[in-house]
């Protein structure tokens, strides 16, 4: 990939928010964000259905105002409207407009002629997604996961040097969800600033250098998804065959917390896996079992409060 390192790249971090609020009526949507994206972060914003993600991005994108707090975006307020950022920031959201009678290559270099972009950049960024073949290919005519890396080359072909991606491999098959992954690991390779929405965990886990845990508007946890599973209080869960052990009998072993049965396995929760794990090969073998540590997604559950309720877990 020739991705051209980012211009402008002056000293200072890619976003400061400092009490960002943005009230809705009397729903307070986001109540004092605080947060610094460095240049060439990975930057993940996580939450819950209805926290706040998307008010704050797109107050991040310039979309939006914020009624009280202070922001700057690539050194720049971004509002009131801030033209002189456009071309240096790359959006894809949800409901991503498309010039749906044109091909994916016409619609692309449209977006690439609105910036200003080199129109070399179109063929290149339909290949940076997977859509070289797709080209020619009508937008109203392709598959929903194929529109959506449209929405994304449609986010990178000018590129920016500061990106907002919001879920996007929500439509996509696994194959083309990890093949998007090496594209925007490569983007920060480049330098890129990226700021990805997900409710995908292991992404976020896999992808970022810092995630932001968004909850009724306040950001809970703001951190790297090592350091945040490192400091989880949530326990390692070892998983016996249930041919094995019954729960009563698991239920015995001192350092278990907590004994649930799922799918054929008897599930021993415990913060003291070293010892469990012994007693368990004294009485039982270790054939079979298998040990699972605590993930970002036990983190985000027991900072967003559902982590009760857990039965159903693997
Ligand atoms: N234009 C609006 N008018 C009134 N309330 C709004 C508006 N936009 C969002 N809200 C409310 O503000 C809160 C935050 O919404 P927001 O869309 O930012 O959350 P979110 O974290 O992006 O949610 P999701 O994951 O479901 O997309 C929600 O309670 C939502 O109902």
């Amino acid at each position: 990939m020739t991705q051209k390192k980012p211009t402008g790249q002056a000293a200072g971090p890619a976003l400061v928010l400092e009490g960002v609020r943005k009230r809705y009526g009397d729903k307070q949507a986001l109540d004092g964000i605080t947060l610094t994206v460095e240049r060439g972060e990975f930057f993940g914003v996580l939450g819950p259905n209805g926290a706040g993600k998307t008010t704050l991005v797109e107050i991040m994108e310039g979309l939006r105002r914020a009624d009280s707090g202070s922001l700057s975006v690539l050194g720049a307020p971004p509002w009131p409207r801030n033209m002189a950022l456009l071309p240096r920031i790359g959006v894809q959201t949800q409901s991503s407009a498309f010039f749906t009678r044109l091909t994916a290559r016409e619609h692309l270099a449209t977006v690439a002629a609105l910036y200003g972009a080199d129109p070399a950049g179109v063929a290149r960024t339909l290949s940076l997604v997977g859509l070289a073949e797709q080209g020619g290919v009508r937008v109203d005519v392709l598959s929903g996961g194929q529109r959506q890396r449209l929405a994304i080359a449609s986010a990178l072909v000018h590129e920016p040097e500061l990106i907002f991606l919001d879920e996007p491999t929500a439509a996509l098959d696994p194959q083309a969800r990890r093949a998007l992954w090496q594209v925007l690991r490569a983007l920060k390779g480049a330098g890129r600033t990226i700021v990805y929405t997900t409710h995908h965990l292991d992404e976020a886990e896999a992808l970022c250098d810092r995630v932001a845990i968004v909850v009724a508007g306040s950001v809970v946890a703001l951190d790297s998804p090592g350091r945040l599973v490192g400091a989880a209080k949530a326990p390692t869960r070892l998983l016996v065959p249930a041919d094995r052990i019954t729960a009563e009998r698991a239920r015995g072993f001192e350092g278990v917390d907590r004994v649930v049965v799922e799918g054929g396995s008897v599930v021993l929760e415990t913060r003291a896996a070293g010892p469990v794990l012994a007693a368990l090969g004294a009485a039982v073998g270790l054939d079979g079992v298998r040990t699972r540590t605590a993930t970002l997604e036990d983190v985000y559950l027991e900072l967003t409060g559902e982590l009760t309720g857990s039965e159903g877990r693997a």
